[in-house]
């Protein structure tokens, strides 16, 4: 319904300058929004800044800071400047602004250029019908959108500029947008223009970070208690239960047909458990953003008018999504800190209104969670961001989340502690699992103790280890040496640019597409692995440390690495290199890295050369990573001594046999293994090995023996249920 223009028109029309009284903007607030009164800092905020002084307002989530920047557009004629960070959330507020008669509009590059030239034509009349302008802070930084706004300024009409999400500007907030950094010259350019920044996340350090880099000139500072009373917090832990998703669909079903959003780190599990949950009869559907816009958004479009009942998505279902009525949000992977899962949690109740949020932590989670942090780490010490001294803190960030799953205590203590609150114990009225029920948690995080070591004895999740030290002055693990890496992010799936998202994305791109080949691959490193911890268990069945690499271990690496050396000698034409001298070298790197971790370090790093050695494209690169002396002629080349017909590496490639044939059956194995024989047999490699199939040769002939079958192989992928054991080992997709 569109209102009359009143009592805007009145307020800010009379004198630009005059002060607002209470009752006035108690007046606006009720005509424009229907709301009784102001919430919390509102008002305190709203007058500070139409007093023309600078603000920074904490509040938590839900807690209604829009108003704080949508009051004074109101009260006053002119432009409000709101700087958000994705277009999705200007596109929404501004659809809702519009519902209410509110003049606001965004400016976007997803726009076509004839709306944008209305908007600006807009902005240049002398007195612009615009109330509020929605950017993003790219835009801000243009040197021709920037004297636009001076010119807006130089008649008056720029009254605010809000910077919503402000923690954003910071490095050590949890969603760092670089191009939020531009923001600090916004004083300088438009001096006496008041900034209000505006968060719910800021921890504070984060606080003041923002307050300096927006250069808030004695600012009011507001802060309301990060405290959501009306959400009860709950983990469940996957490593104690049967079956995780059937117990998310007994608290999804036994809470009746309410409104809820499950989070997952991953794809692949939005769409597995969304479909999970469809077949037992829950209304839902999965939400990432490696769906299309359009199913996106009519995803988000079913879900806000409850035609679905679940939405279970990544990251990518974020800030901005206003349903009052969540009553569940359940995080189905543990989060990456404590910022996002109270923001992501605190999406539920924000009508006040009794929820809850679940959080399902499994080790083999948190162990895929470190490994991502700590590769997104390497990625920004790499990067111009490494000045703003991200290195060490993501990673910090999420031992607070680990601590919040498994450590004893209120959970919502241990929230707002992580938040610079004091907080006294009865605060929690009993409203979390270890103030309801102390006891019985205190007896799972017991079962979980022995279930963590338990995993540990068995190798579990061995090759991603929860050791970040482990991949510490690694070029990364053999997962990232891969030809595509290369490929990059193809999509952003939170529209945010941070290394953590790219590192995702990364991950992402190289895995995600590839399930089936991915499990191939797992399935082929568990038999190289049960190999070597077979063969090093028979020799040193007397000795106590069974995990140190054995010299047997290393004399056999050397062989492997020796013979892929050979192998890429001869697809690639021209290695000049000593072979024995740079299998040696190449071993005797993955000794010095990983000798004293143990041999599973050891034998995935040796395993990461010899995948990097068969697919790699280049033999410059294999000769400059080696950057050894000139190879003498390949014929040339006798070993000291010809091992024996079953050689550490006939065994091995009988091992990767028995796997192949497991996956992909007894005829195509029977290729692989017709074709690599063919080239062991070659004159040249004057060895009786058979050469072991590298993993490009596999995932090519997998990948056509796929196109021919296809139903067969959809049928197997399907095989790979969720709750298989098989799914519990790590992968990242
Ligand atoms: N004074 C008020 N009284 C009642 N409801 C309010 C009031 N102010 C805002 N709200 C409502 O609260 C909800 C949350 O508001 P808003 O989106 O501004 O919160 P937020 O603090 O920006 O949250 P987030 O951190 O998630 O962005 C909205 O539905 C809004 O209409
Ligand atoms: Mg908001």
């Amino acid at each position: 319904m569109k209102k009359s223009p009143l009592p805007v028109q009145n307020l800010g029309a009379k004198d630009k300058q005059r002060k607002c009284g209470r009752e006035a903007l108690v007046k606006l607030l009720r005509w424009n929004f229907g709301h009784p009164d102001f919430r919390g800092n509102q008002l305190e905020a709203i007058e500070a800044i139409l007093s023309g002084r600078d603000c920074f307002c904490l509040m938590p989530t839900g807690g209604g800071k829009s108003m704080c920047y949508q009051i004074p557009a109101l009260a006053k004629s002119g432009i409000v400047l709101v700087i958000s960070p994705l277009i999705a959330l200007m596109e929404n507020q501004v659809m809702a602004l519009k519902e209410k008669g509110i003049a606001a509009e965004f400016l976007s590059s997803t726009q076509t250029s004839q709306l944008r030239n209305k908007i600006h034509e807009d902005l240049d009349r002398g007195q612009p019908s615009i109330r509020l302008l929605y950017v993003t802070p790219e835009l801000i930084a243009t040197s021709g959108f920037m004297s636009k706004l001076k010119k807006i300024h130089g008649r008056g009409l720029l009254n605010l500029i809000a910077v919503d999400e402000a923690h954003c500007i910071s490095s050590w907030g949890h969603d760092f947008r670089p191009s939020y950094r531009k923001l600090s010259s916004l004083r300088n350019q438009l001096q006496d223009v008041p900034i209000l920044a505006l968060t719910a996340t800021a921890v504070p350090k984060v606080q003041k970070d923002v307050i300096y880099s927006l250069n808030l000139q004695d600012p009011l500072v507001l802060k309301s208690s990060f405290n959501r009373p009306n959400i009860y917090y709950e983990v469940r832990y996957k490593d104690l239960m049967d079956d995780a998703y059937a117990d998310l669909c007994d608290v999804l079903k036994s809470a009746g047909d309410v409104c809820a959003i499950v989070y997952c780190l991953e794809r692949t599990t939005c769409d597995d458990l969304s479909t999970h949950l469809s077949k037992t009869g829950i209304s839902c559907a999965a939400y990432h953003a490696g769906l299309n816009n359009k199913l996106r958004s009519s995803v988000l479009d079913d879900w806000i008018c409850s035609k679905i009942q679940v939405v279970v998505a990544t990251v990518a279902f974020g800030m901005g999504i206003d349903r009052k009525d969540v009553r569940i949000v359940c995080h189905f992977n543990i989060p990456k800190s404590m910022e996002a899962f109270y923001q992501e949690s605190g999406r539920a109740g924000r009508d006040q209104l009794p929820s809850r949020s679940l959080l399902y932590y499994g080790v083999d989670d948190r162990k895929r969670m470190e490994f991502i942090l700590s590769i997104a780490e390497s990625k920004k010490l790499q990067s111009s961001d490494s000045q703003y001294g991200l290195s060490k803190k993501s990673t910090s960030d999420f031992y607070l989340m680990v601590e919040y799953c498994e450590g004893s205590g209120c959970r919502r203590k241990k929230i707002l502690e992580s938040f610079g609150e004091e907080v006294s114990a009865s605060l929690c009225k009993k409203s979390c699992d270890a103030c309801e029920h102390p006891n019985l948690v205190a007896k799972y995080l017991e079962e979980l103790t022995t279930a963590i070591a338990v995993h540990q004895r068995n190798g579990f999740s061995k090759i991603l280890s929860s050791s970040t030290d482990a991949f510490e002055n690694e070029n990364f693990s053999e997962f990232w040496n891969r030809n595509d890496e290369a490929s990059g992010s193809e999509e952003d799936i939170s529209d945010s640019e941070d290394g953590f998202e790219v590192a995702k994305g990364i991950s992402r791109s190289k895995f995600s597409k590839k399930t089936g080949i991915n499990e191939k691959i797992e399935l082929l490193q568990r038999a190289e692995e049960n190999y070597y911890r077979n063969k090093a268990h028979d020799k040193q069945a007397n000795k106590p440390d069974k995990n140190a690499v054995s010299g047997a271990l290393r004399e056999s690496s050397k062989q492997r690495l020796l013979d892929a050396l050979k192998q890429a000698h001869q697809r690639l034409g021209d290695l000049k290199v000593d072979f024995e001298a740079s299998s040696t070298i190449l071993e005797n790197e993955c000794f010095k890295k990983y000798g004293k971790s143990g041999k599973s370090f050891y034998y995935s790093q040796v395993a990461s050369k010899v995948r990097w050695l068969s697919t790699t494209s280049s033999a410059a690169e294999i000769t400059n990573q080696i950057g050894t002396g000139i190879m003498p002629p390949l014929e040339n080349i006798t070993r000291k001594e010809e091992p024996s017909p079953r050689t550490v590496s006939t065994m091995l490639h009988d091992e990767r046999k028995k796997e192949v044939k497991k996956v992909i059956g007894e005829q195509h194995c029977g290729d692989i293994e017709s074709k690599t024989s063919v080239k062991a047999s070659t004159p040249q490699m004057q060895t009786k090995l058979p050469a072991i199939p590298s993993f490009s040769q596999f995932v090519n002939s997998r990948k056509s023996k796929e196109m021919q079958q296809p139903k067969a192989s959809e049928e197997k992928e399907h095989h790979h249920s969720p709750n298989k054991h098989t799914k519990k080992r790590m992968r990242l997709q």
